[in-house]
């Protein structure tokens, strides 16, 4: 138990895209230790859809936990300040022991570590005293450890220009190269022996980090909270450390950074489970991230939840629709997410898609009206899609689309 004196212990996940951060939180949040954990989530989108994730599988908002949403930029950059001033308005209330950030899949680990470590020139919350940064978590994609360095991108810190736009093989280096625990994520997709090479090609770049195995994100807390490892000094002396410090960190947008681009899919009208289902499986391979709630008509009891990272694409029940909650959990929804109430459809409640794409040099308008078609029609509407086959099953998300490397 820490003393209301001492400072708050400051975990930060990072990892790359679709590497499995919403799933660890989500396990971390929901085991059976007793964690008064405060939660900031940023989604480099104009919705949060990750803190939607934690929010209806961990019932964070039932527990009157702490969650904070950033959104439409990264932590790293534009949103330094911000997210220092939101931390602080948590400080004075300070009735929880950790703070865990789970930072957006293209942000990089040092400029956030920087904020909590050294404060931040813009924000009128200084962390240092109240709060601490206490371990830098990398949650590491076991099955796509290998594509991640596809590129060819020279991988050794003295190649960096830093100048230049960094690339996503980059940010990956930084978060291997700068954390205190390694997540080895998804070893539940990848076999023994290519795992082994995985763990020595980790411990050759970071012999300093605890490597952990998981699937599904189930880890110990213990591993990654209140563990102590993160070092000031020796962080600071870190090649990635002087680098930020000297040259600064000017990214206009987050949605543009890395060359990466995103937008959102949103409907309040159902999906023609077929059409839907069809379009899914065949996105292209520039989409590297698509994640978020829809609606397939004929299932009106269950939100659907599309995740595709790599080449993995999932679809299935994921959550729940507020609509289909009883009055009184509804109404502690609504106060403490205003905009769902705002949004309320008198017969249809919360059912609708909020779907976010990201992707390096896709077709966005392309992709876009394809969605637009796979929505019901007016005449659909219309009709009973009750009937309509559900091509999704009943138990829970599963693969569409893996395709051998
Ligand atoms: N097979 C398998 N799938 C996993 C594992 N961990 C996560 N996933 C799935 O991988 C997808 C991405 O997981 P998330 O936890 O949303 O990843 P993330 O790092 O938060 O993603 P971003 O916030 O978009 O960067 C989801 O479909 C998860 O269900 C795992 O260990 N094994």
């Amino acid at each position: 138990m820490l003393s209301n004196s001492d400072p708050v212990p400051v975990t930060i996940l990072s990892g790359s895209l679709g590497a499995g951060k919403t799933t660890t939180l989500n396990h971390v949040l929901s085991s059976d230790q007793e964690l008064d954990a405060a939660v900031l989530v940023n989604d480099m989108g104009e919705v949060n859809v990750d803190a939607d994730l934690v929010e209806r599988e961990s019932d964070l908002t039932q527990n009157d936990d702490e969650i904070i949403e950033m959104s439409n930029g990264c932590i790293c950059c534009r949103l330094r300040g911000d997210m220092l001033d939101e931390v602080g308005r948590l400080a004075d209330k300070r009735d929880f022991e950790y703070l865990l950030v789970e930072s957006s899949g293209i942000s990089e680990p040092i400029p956030v570590a920087q904020t909590f470590a050294r404060g931040f020139e813009d924000a009128e919350f200084d962390p240092t005293g109240v709060y601490e940064l206490d371990t830098m978590v990398s949650v590491v994609d076991a099955h796509s450890f290998w594509k991640g360095f596809d590129s060819g991108q020279a991988l050794t810190d003295d190649d960096i220009d830093p100048q230049s736009d960094r690339v996503p093989e980059e940010a990956l280096m930084d978060q291997i190269e700068f954390c205190d625990v390694l997540l080895l994520n998804k070893c539940d997709l990848v076999p023994d022996d290519e795992l082994e090479e995985i763990e020595a090609v980790l411990r050759a770049l970071q012999p300093r980090a605890k490597i952990v195995r998981t699937e599904h994100g189930a880890v110990d807390p213990t591993e990654i909270l209140n563990t102590g490892r993160f070092d000031f000094d020796r962080a600071s002396q870190s090649a990635g450390w002087k680098r930020e410090l000297q040259h600064g960190h000017h990214h206009e947008s987050a949605s543009e950074e890395h060359g990466v681009s995103s937008f959102v899919f949103e409907s309040d009208r159902p999906f023609h489970p077929e059409r839907i289902s069809e379009l899914f499986a065949g996105l292209p391979e520039e989409v590297v991230r698509a994640k978020g709630f829809f609606w397939s008509a004929g299932r009106e009891d269950v939100a659907m939840g599309l995740d595709k990272s790599g080449q993995s694409v999932r679809a299935g029940p994921k959550g729940t629709w507020i609509a289909t909650l009883p009055k009184a959990q509804q109404e502690k929804y609504f106060a403490a997410r205003p905009a769902i109430k705002e949004n309320w459809d008198e017969k249809w409640g919360d059912r609708g898609t909020q779907l976010v794409f990201i992707g390096r040099e896709f077709d966005q308008a392309s992709l876009v009206e394809q969605l637009e078609d796979s929505v019901l029609s007016d005449a659909e509407m219309g009709e009973g899609f009750e009937e309509y086959p559900d091509p999704f099953g009943r138990e829970e998300q599963r693969e569409l689309a893996l395709a051998d490397d």
